[in-house]
């Protein structure tokens, strides 16, 4: 299951043009508010130039790189959890997504509607994305009104479940306050309870300031003490429609070194606390996606959970010996090809086998 990103802002701030961009799949993008009905999914490769170089050692048969799933979703407007606009809908498709990222309007062209009713000239990001977590945090306390009778009864009977009753209540007076769930105290045990709350304030939120071409290099203030990333969708859709010869040329124009969707591909690994591992051989080389602080049956799990479960070794190089030996003969030679045991925490970047028992 490649990591799902829900695309969600405003109507019209261009989460659609980011959305096509990024997955150039031609979904709807059009000067209209709502023009997305039905989510749209689009998986795309996470850019790592480390598959390249690790490419030209073995000449694999293919480079696979990991994925990121982006769901486009339609715009949310004020009083949304009252059913307003496609509310409901919109709520129902962002709780199954692993993180959000809230595109916020910075473009100032007026010909672009803000909202049914106002005109373009209002760009007020702050403002926004205060609009969009009071309607995420109204959705939560909905959400946590409805579970609280089960859950409380529920807890009479299991140990486990009167933790996660207790977190529920607490979570309803945080929220109550104003506070998105992410922000709440807990204990680890009482945070895996309150996963299991589904709750659209716990995810983990990102925000990409939906800019002018010409704001492209600014520093821009942050947002619920979050930095937005810049990015131009209208400089990613054009982006989209070159080769990537022409696309690099346009970048280093742009004074940019990465394209928008490497950006945020990378801003959502850190914020998942996500990191790749690599397979190398003839067949393919590819990265795999695991989180910070795995340890190695763990990873060899993401590759099948046999792997997991009958895991006995792996045999790891870091990816700079790997590359500046040229593979792992040059490794081996170089008593750089380690052997290591269930207790071994996978780095960034490792090139790993794994030997295992079925
Ligand atoms: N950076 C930008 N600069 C100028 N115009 C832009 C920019 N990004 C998007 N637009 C324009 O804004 C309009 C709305 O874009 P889009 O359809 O992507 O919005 P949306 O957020 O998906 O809207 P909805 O909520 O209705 O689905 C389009 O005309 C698009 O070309
Ligand atoms: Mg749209």
């Amino acid at each position: 299951m490649p990591l799902s990103i829900g695309i969600v802002g405003l109507p019209n701030v261009g989460k659609s043009t980011l959305f096509t961009a990024l997955t150039k799949k031609g979904g709807l993008a059009a000067n209209y508010p709502f023009a997305t009905i039905d989510p749209n999914v689009g998986i795309v490769d996470v850019p790592d130039e480390r598959l390249g170089k690790l490419a030209e050692i073995v000449h694999p048969g293919r480079i696979v790189p990991a994925t990121v799933e982006f769901v486009d979703i339609a715009g949310l407007v004020k009083g949304a959890n009252e059913g307003e606009g496609l509310g409901n809908q919109f709520l129902a498709n962002i709780r199954e997504t692993d993180a959000i990222c809230e595109v916020v309007r910075y473009f100032t062209d007026p010909n672009v509607m803000r909202e049914v009713g106002r005109v373009g000239e209002f760009v007020d990001p702050a403002g926004d994305a205060d609009t969009i977590m009071t309607e995420l945090i109204l959705a939560d306390i909905q959400s946590l009104e409805k579970q609280l009778p089960r859950l409380e009864k529920d807890a009479k009977r299991d140990k486990e479940l009167a933790v996660k009753a207790d977190v529920a209540r607490r979570l309803l007076d945080w929220l109550n306050e104003g506070n998105r769930a992410a922000t709440m105290e807990m204990t680890d045990e009482e945070r895996a309870e309150a996963r299991g709350l589904f709750l659209l304030t716990m995810k983990p939120i990102l925000y990409v300031a939906n800019v002018d071409e010409d704001q492209l290099g600014e520093e821009l203030a942050p947002i619920d003490g979050v930095t937005p990333i810049p990015i131009c969708a209208k400089v990613e859709a054009e982006l989209s429609e070159l080769e990537p010869e022409e696309a690099a040329e346009y970048l280093a124009d742009l004074g940019l070194e990465k394209s928008g969707l490497e950006t945020l591909a990378q801003a959502a690994y850190r914020l998942l606390g996500l990191q790749s591992y690599f397979t190398a051989g003839e067949m393919e080389v590819k990265a795999w996606t695991v989180r910070i602080g795995a340890k190695a049956p763990e990873a060899a799990g993401v590759i099948h959970s046999d792997f997991e479960r009958g895991f006995i070794k792996a045999e790891v190089a870091s990816y700079g010996d790997y590359v500046a030996l040229g593979g792992e003969a040059g490794c081996k030679n170089a008593g750089k090809l380690r052997i290591e045991g269930k207790d071994y925490v996978v780095q960034d970047g490792d090139v790993m086998h794994f030997r295992f028992n079925v």
